[in-house]
């Protein structure tokens, strides 16, 4: 666990009378994906929500490069690399490929006093977004509108956006979701390469995907985890099956 970039410890979470989080510990070390799945209503979206910060786990921490971050805001985590993307794509649809990763980069840069300046001219945010751009195979595309790329594409600027941050982690909410087998494949080879600069918690529907890029899984079940472990041990796991098949 020492060596752990994303650690989360004992996090527990009710609405009400649903304990939607029940004591999930699990952790996230360099140059791996960790995939997080479970059926609908598990408590994936809420787990995340803790994560990113956007919901007050009611015991329990969370602890980032080391440093505890369980109650800091969404904004003072992503400044101290927790990198996320979302179901819901924040592009925006008119501007280049570039540009949406600039506002990016702009975004965490926090540069106020540089508003009279156009995002477009701003070398501190061009240098950046490229290098992100590149890493998502995508440099070749950074003149034209997001509203002319494929959802593939789309996926892969979403990616680099988060990356333009330079996080410590990525926390990718469903990355595939949408995507045809070849956009599947595309990203799948991507995310495998990317894994080795950023470690990835992946929450994913996509089994196939899952199989295939994560080193670790863990599965949750009514707010709780109730298997750790690879592939191989996951696909034989008699309680997960049964989970499953009884979704
Ligand atoms: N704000 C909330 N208030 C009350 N109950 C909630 C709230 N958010 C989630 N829940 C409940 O908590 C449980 C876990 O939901 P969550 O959305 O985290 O599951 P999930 O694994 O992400 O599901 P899915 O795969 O369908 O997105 C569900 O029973 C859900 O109805």
């Amino acid at each position: 666990m020492s060596d752990a970039v994303l650690t989360l410890a004992h996090l527990n979470k009710r609405f009400g009378a649903l304990q939607a989080t029940r004591d999930v510990s699990l952790d996230l070390r360099p140059g791996e994906i960790h995939a997080l799945i479970g059926p609908n209503g598990a408590g994936k979206s809420t787990l995340i929500g803790q994560i990113a910060g956007s919901l007050k786990p009611d015991a329990g921490s969370i602890v980032l490069a080391g440093r505890d971050i369980t109650s800091l805001s969404v904004a003072q985590r992503a400044r101290l690399g927790l990198g996320r993307s979302f179901q819901v794509s924040s592009l925006a649809e008119p501007l280049t490929v570039k540009r949406n990763v600039m506002i990016a980069v702009q975004a965490l840069q926090g540069h106020s006093f540089r508003f009279w300046k156009p995002v477009h001219r701003d070398e501190r945010l061009l240098a950046p977004a490229m290098a992100a751009l590149e890493r998502m195979a995508l440099a070749h595309r950074a003149d034209t509108p997001v509203a002319e790329l494929s959802h593939g594409e789309r996926r892969q600027v979403e990616v680099a956006c988060a990356l333009a941050l330079k996080p410590k982690v990525l926390l990718l909410d469903e990355p595939m979701a949408g995507l045809g087998p070849e956009g599947s494949a595309r990203l799948t080879e991507l995310l495998e390469a990317l894994k080795h600069e950023v470690p990835i918690l992946l929450i994913e529907h996509d089994m196939d995907a899952v199989f295939r890029l994560a080193d670790r899984i863990s599965v949750l079940v009514a707010g709780g985890v109730i298997a750790h472990g690879d592939s191989a041990e996951i696909r034989a796991n008699p309680q997960v099956r049964e989970a499953y098949l009884g979704e």
